[in-house]
Parts: C-alpha cells; structure tokens; sequence
C-alpha cells in the first residue's frame, strides 16, 4: 500500500492502516467508480480513496476537520478527482455514487436510506462503538444491504526485554454490504 502522509491530525481518526487495507478491499474501487465518504476527519481514508477511484466526494460536518483532510490531501501526491464538502450527511451526498464508506455515524439511518434511493452498488461503515454496531447492523439487515459483519482487532509488536510483547488497538466491526447484497453466508441477510 503507498504510503499516506498525515502531518495534520484530528481528535478522531485516522482509521489505522491495517484496518483501512481491510475496508480497501470490501470498497474494490476502480477508475470508474465515484466513491462518497461520510465523516472524512484526517483524509487517510479520502487519500487512499483518491488513489483508486475515478472520483471522490468526502463530507465532513466539522469545519476544523474539513481543514485537517484538506491540509493532508495537499500533502500527499494525488492526481485524482476529489470534492471535500463541509455538510452533514445525508446531506450534501451526491445521487451517482457507486461505493459509499460511512467512516462516521451521525444520521447513519438516513444516509442507508439515501444509499437505497440512489442504488449504491457497495456501502461499509466502520463503528467502534458496540451499542452503534448493534443498531447499525439491524439498520444494513432491515433494509436489504447486509453481506458481512466483521469484528477484528489488531496489535502491534514491540521489544520488551529482549522479546516480543503486543500494544492492541480498539476493536472495530465493519459492516459490509450494498443494495444487491448477498449474505456471504447465503442466509438471512
Ligand atoms: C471516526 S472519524 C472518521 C475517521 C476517518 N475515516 C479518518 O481516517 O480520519 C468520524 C468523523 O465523521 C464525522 N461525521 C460523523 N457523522 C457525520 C455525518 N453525518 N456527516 C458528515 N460527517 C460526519 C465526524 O465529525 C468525524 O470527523
């Protein structure tokens, strides 16, 4: 993975580089998608994003962190399409996009709803909050978009006495889906 430079930080994020390779994947974005991001905070996400995808819409309802992901675009080398729009979603989400990433979780019913209308081909939204995963995996099963839940962790090494120890990082569950989701275990989505 290229590196992503973020010199600007924010008090929220950035979504860690393991867990952004996962969602990476799950989003298989292309040159021709349009990619909107709900909630872009640092830009870690929008970067990578920007590196893949045709085009990017990245909301963010905070005017510090819009500066933050705008500051950290301009420091990584991106010749790609990006529109940063300071709104709270649904709000300010464009009607053409083919892959969405609910990186915050404000509104998250209505976003899903948009996301409907619009017929998003592919939707993740990353939560760490166990009560907000709950709810939001019952909102992707309700409306039909619900492929996969994952839960992962991760830990990262470090030399304690001349051996190896862990420091882990919060768990995250990723929600994973679309409207012509199939249930990756083909039962109840
Ligand atoms: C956990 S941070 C996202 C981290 C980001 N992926 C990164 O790598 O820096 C969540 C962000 O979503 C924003 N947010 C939450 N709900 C939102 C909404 N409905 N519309 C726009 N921004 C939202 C918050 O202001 C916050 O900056």
């Amino acid at each position: 993975m290229a590196n992503v430079s973020l010199p600007h930080d924010a008090k929220a994020g950035p979504t860690k580089p393991e867990v952004r390779a996962v969602l990476l994947s799950k989003l298989d974005l292309g040159p021709t998608d349009h990619f909107a991001e709900v909630g872009s905070c640092t830009g870690a996400v929008t970067i990578e994003a920007a590196r893949r995808a045709g085009r990017v819409t990245a909301l963010e309802r905070n005017a510090e962190r819009v500066e933050t992901t705008r500051k950290n675009l301009a420091a990584n080398d991106l010749t790609g399409d990006v529109e940063l729009r300071r709104a709270e979603a649904p709000e300010g989400l464009p009607d053409d996009a083919d892959a969405l990433f609910l990186g915050g979780s404000r509104n998250y019913e209505a976003v899903l709803d948009h996301a409907v209308e619009t017929a998003v081909d592919r939707i993740v939204m990353n939560v760490s909050r166990l009560e907000v995963a709950g709810a939001a995996t019952e909102a992707f099963r309700e409306r039909g978009l619900l492929e996969a839940v994952v839960q992962f962790q991760v830990s990262h090494g470090y030399e304690l006495a001349g051996a190896t120890s862990f420091d882990s990082d919060n768990p995250v569950y990723m929600l994973v889906g679309g409207t012509d989701a199939v249930a990756a275990d083909g039962g109840r989505r």
